[in-house]
């Protein structure tokens, strides 16, 4: 039973190592809080403490066994504390208490001291303000002397000018980096964009928020650099890493991109690799057999986030994430298309994201690349579209422009095919993508339409989305997609990185569901709308199709947010 100091004097030299060792909780505490003050400051523009600032997060492997073994000590001392209360004797014990306890706070101090040199470090200088955010362990972003330094009305003309759009709840604001100069990269790290003359408007208004590990939605058009956007951060953060951390996968890229390529050659790649890029089901299978292991991925992206999280693809997603660490990683979704139904959804997966988009469309409303001429013929009869084809094809692949790359697009594979034979019958030099052809036959028509030696490729939706490639003069849309937002993908294959595209798009009565939503895009885009396609009616169907259907809320946009004004 316990017994009370006073009941016997030998417990007093007891009774002073108990204050001791109360003084040490103590010190250990202020310490605590302390440390629990620093991630407070780690807080963005409006003064709420970010949700993701959470103490271990910023804290490397080693510190947070510093922290582990401090707690444990602690816990034997408290331990100690009980037992000298319970035994009378146990002032033996206390020599023993006391060290525990100085070393607990030691260790303690110790990682309190690196968790605010840490989250000193992930601090970011913005306008000559010294702020915290302290989203994700490594992550800093020191904004470039000559960045901060240049007029207020420079940035406020770029962003004017871009039509750039930056929201964030967290109200932090940071400058974007208008200059490929004002990246804090070294020189390897900027090989990928040493050929173009600025960063693209998604590149230059993310980076700065990517470098400062703040999870983030990029809409843009197609066609618009998300990639680099991205990318050039990811290379960046992995690049940081010590060789020891450097070990598994850091990265992880989710696209829907067509895939197929067998898989015993991509297990060999996984060996050593830091990013791995793949399609959702083949990452499953692999996540399944065992053969990869996402648990110390920090930076996770969903490419062409829509159809990421549409009903296709969710589940799917939805299992890859999870074996993914919940804290300490950031989340990314690009994408041009931004339905409101995936909206929610989306947010699920990220912490206080903020949301960057280019070109006057801050609600992310459906938007085609302007740059793109878009023409819609509509057609009263099925059997009028390959003549019509055989004309555009021949208008358009004549004199100087015989070798034009045109992007030919159909529904089904069967359709693909039987068009492509057509095509060929006609004396054109043509090649097929779709799901019913071998990769290896894929690749071969891919790389022969790159290269220009095959200057037409008829495809499907496999091709519509994320596919980069250089000078495709135009889209031909034989039969209109399955949703308005397929659209717009496939039409994003010309007019893309700055250049002028052109799409000509067959729609018939088949179709009709669509026609609201199609002419919303042509308006948008500022392109004519034919009478014909008008007499279908201006209605857009919320359920045009299953795959954006299902889970379609009627919601306003994001939640709310402060739109940034940069004054
Ligand atoms: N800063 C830049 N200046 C010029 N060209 C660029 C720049 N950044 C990227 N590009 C080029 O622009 C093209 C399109 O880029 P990317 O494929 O990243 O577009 P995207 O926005 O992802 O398109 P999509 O939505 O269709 O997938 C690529 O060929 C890329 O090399």
């Amino acid at each position: 039973m316990a017994k009370r100091a006073h009941e016997d004097p030998g417990l007093a030299a007891g009774v002073e190592d108990k204050e001791a060792r109360r003084e040490a909780k103590r010190l250990k505490k202020e310490k605590a809080a302390n440390r629990a003050e620093t991630a407070k400051n780690a807080i963005v523009g409006n003064g709420e403490k970010h949700d993701d600032a959470p103490e271990n997060d910023t804290l490397s492997k080693e510190e947070r066994r510093a922290l582990k073994r401090a707690k444990k000590e602690a816990a034997k001392v408290a331990s100690a504390d009980d037992a000298a209360i319970a035994t009378p004797t146990a002032t033996e014990n206390t020599d023993a208490a006391n060290k525990a306890a100085r070393k607990a706070s030691k260790a303690a101090e110790k990682a309190a001291k690196k968790a605010t040199k840490t989250d000193a470090t992930d601090g970011i200088v913005s306008n000559g303000e010294s702020s915290t955010v302290s989203r994700h362990a490594g992550a800093e972003y020191v904004e470039d002397a000559g960045l901060r330094s240049l007029p207020q009305s420079e940035i406020d003309t770029f962003i004017k000018d871009k039509r750039l759009a930056i929201e964030d709840t967290q109200g932090q604001q940071l400058r974007p980096i208008i200059d490929f100069k004002y990246l804090p990269l070294d020189d390897d790290q900027r090989k990928p964009f040493a050929g173009f003359k600025a960063p693209t408007p998604i590149q230059a208004a993310c980076w700065p928020y990517l470098l400062a590990g703040r999870d983030l939605v990029g809409v843009a058009e197609t066609g618009s650099g998300k990639t680099l956007a991205f990318g050039v951060p990811c290379l960046h953060h992995i690049a940081k890493l010590s060789k020891a951390n450097r070990k598994s996968i850091k990265a992880c890229i989710v696209t829907c991109v067509y895939g197929g390529v067998s898989k015993d050659e991509q297990r060999k790649l996984l060996n050593g690799t830091h990013v791995v890029v793949a399609t959702p089901g083949r990452l499953n299978d692999f996540i399944q057999e065992g053969s990869i292991d996402l648990s110390s991925v920090q930076y996770v992206v969903l490419d062409e986030a829509d159809r990421m999280l549409d009903t296709g693809f969710e589940q799917e997603v939805r299992k890859i994430i999870s074996t993914t660490p919940a804290t300490g990683r950031q989340t990314l979704m690009f994408t041009a298309t931004w339905p409101p139904s995936v909206r929610e959804l989306a947010d699920t997966f990220m912490s206080k994201p903020v949301k960057v988009t280019i070109g006057d469309n801050a609600s992310g409303e459906l938007r085609a690349n302007t740059r793109i001429v878009q023409e819609v013929e509509v057609m009263t009869e099925q059997q009028d579209k390959q003549p019509r084809l055989i004309q555009l094809l021949k208008q358009y692949q004549s004199g100087k422009n015989k070798q034009d790359r045109i992007l030919v697009f159909c529904l089904y594979k069967k359709e693909a095919t039987r068009i492509e034979e057509f095509i060929r019958r006609r004396g054109f030099n043509v090649a097929g993508i779709h799901g019913d052809l071998n990769q290896h036959k894929r690749t071969e028509s891919l790389e022969a339409f790159k290269a220009g030696t095959v200057p037409i490729l008829v495809a499907t939706d496999v091709a519509a989305r994320g596919l980069d490639i250089p000078a495709v003069k135009l889209v031909i849309n034989v039969t209109f997609p399955l949703t308005v937002e397929d659209y717009v993908h496939r039409i994003g294959r010309t007019g893309r990185a700055g250049q002028d595209g052109k799409a000509i798009t067959f729609f018939t009565d088949a179709e009709k569901g669509l026609a609201g939503a199609l002419i919303n895009v042509l308006k948008a885009a500022g392109q004519p709308v034919p009478e014909e396609l008008m007499k279908y009616g201006t209605t857009v169907k919320k359920k045009g199709h299953d795959a954006y259907g299902a889970f379609y809320k009627d919601t306003t946009e994001m939640k709310k947010a402060t739109k940034i004004t940069f004054d």
